[in-house]
């Protein structure tokens, strides 16, 4: 673990909340219509919270968690607050996605909260947990930035010009009710006048680089895109000072789970001497997998692989197909990039080797 530095405050706010409670309702950004569209669902019911986790209408790790949360008030608002009722929303929404633990971590902080309370106070206390969910997130991310602020300075600080990142995925603020967790340092950078430049791979087969992608460019970060299997030849051609992403799942030894991809990107830094860091919130850590291969990988549809979706000549989103129907294909939607290729983890709490996260939360690692 490093000695962590006096860190400057830098509150970052979403230029579009990406969760929020209206009334009985809860507000999402729809994230299957960016970057072409910028539209708001509202979600009213159990079922409909769970549908926008599962269709990714909300996704990134930590937006995911906070989105079940606020599911368990609904469900409670329209199915009552029996014990029954809390069961069946906890157990609807922790099928929806596998892989990302802050999903399950939210509801068993909503299940803690709220399963000792009497009925009549249920309710209440679900939404203001959901609540607190959401802005304790928002202060998570603003801590990461901090912290991975001082790994960009120290590159700054050893060569001339901007400094050069690469992500892949999407852990920007869309991922989260906050700044982000990968790119909280990136933006962080740019509020203290450091200059980055960021490379963004597309992240097929969901393109969530897009995404990324389209919150540098209202942020004004200098950024290029670039297709997934290029990220080897840059890193390799020194065009590369650090890789960072997110993570949706860290195993007690430091192996972490995130985005199909992550893991060529960590082989293709390590094999070009270039440092590779996961930044994520205690709410990603998992100290009940010891490993990466106790990680569950979710399995996503083969329409994602098979179709392409655009922006078409007459303004509308559309379909085109890339393999005919019935082709036979694999989708595993995530990766494990074994601790060993992770230079560091960034977290609210500072950076530690991989290896070493016990360390830094020693009351969960219990
Ligand atoms: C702060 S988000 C970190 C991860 O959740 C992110 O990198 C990622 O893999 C998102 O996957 P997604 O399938 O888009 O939900």
């Amino acid at each position: 673990m490093t000695a962590q530095p006096a860190l400057t405050h830098h509150t970052f706010i979403q230029p579009i909340p990406t969760l929020r409670r209206e009334g009985d309702s809860v507000l999402v950004l729809d994230q299957t219509l960016l970057p072409f569209r910028t539209e708001t669902r509202t979600l009213h019911t159990l079922a409909d919270a769970a549908h926008a986790i599962r269709s990714m209408q909300v996704r990134g790790a930590p937006l995911i968690g906070a989105t079940a949360a606020y599911g368990v008030a609904l469900a409670l608002l329209h199915e009552g607050s029996e014990d029954a009722a809390l069961a069946r929303a906890l157990q609807v929404l922790g099928a929806t996605r596998p892989t990302a633990v802050n999903l399950h971590w939210a509801l068993a902080r909503m299940e803690r909260r709220l399963r000792p309370l009497p009925r009549a106070e249920r309710l209440d206390a679900a939404w203001t947990e959901a609540e607190a969910i959401r802005t304790d997130d928002a202060a998570t991310c603003d801590a990461i930035g901090r912290h991975g602020l001082a790994i960009i300075e120290a590159i700054a600080a050893r060569r001339p010009g901007p400094v050069r990142l690469m992500t892949h995925c999407n852990a920007g603020w869309l991922a989260t009710c906050g700044a982000g967790t990968a790119l909280a340092p990136i933006y962080a950078a740019q509020a203290a006048g450091i200059a980055v430049e960021v490379f963004v791979s597309e992240t097929r087969p969901r393109n969530q680089g897009l995404l990324t992608e389209w919150e540098l460019r209202a942020a004004d970060v200098p950024h290029t895109l670039i297709a997934d299997n290029a990220a080897g030849l840059l890193l390799m051609q020194g065009e590369v000072d650090m890789v960072i992403t997110g993570a949706d799942r860290i195993a007690a030894n430091g192996d972490t789970a995130n985005k199909v991809g992550t893991y060529l990107k960590a082989l293709a830094a390590q094999a070009a001497g270039v440092p590779f860091y996961i930044a994520a919130p205690h709410s990603t850590l998992d100290f009940a997998c010891p490993d990466g291969r106790a990680i569950p990988i979710e399995d996503r549809g083969a329409d994602e692989v098979c179709l392409l979706r655009g922006l078409a000549d007459n303004g509308t989103l559309a379909e085109v197909r890339l393999a005919p129907t019935g082709t036979r294909v694999a989708n595993p939607a995530f990766d494990i990039t074994p601790a060993a290729l992770i230079s560091g983890i960034i977290t609210e709490r500072g950076i530690t080797a991989a290896g070493e996260l016990a360390t830094l939360y020693p009351e969960a690692a219990r």
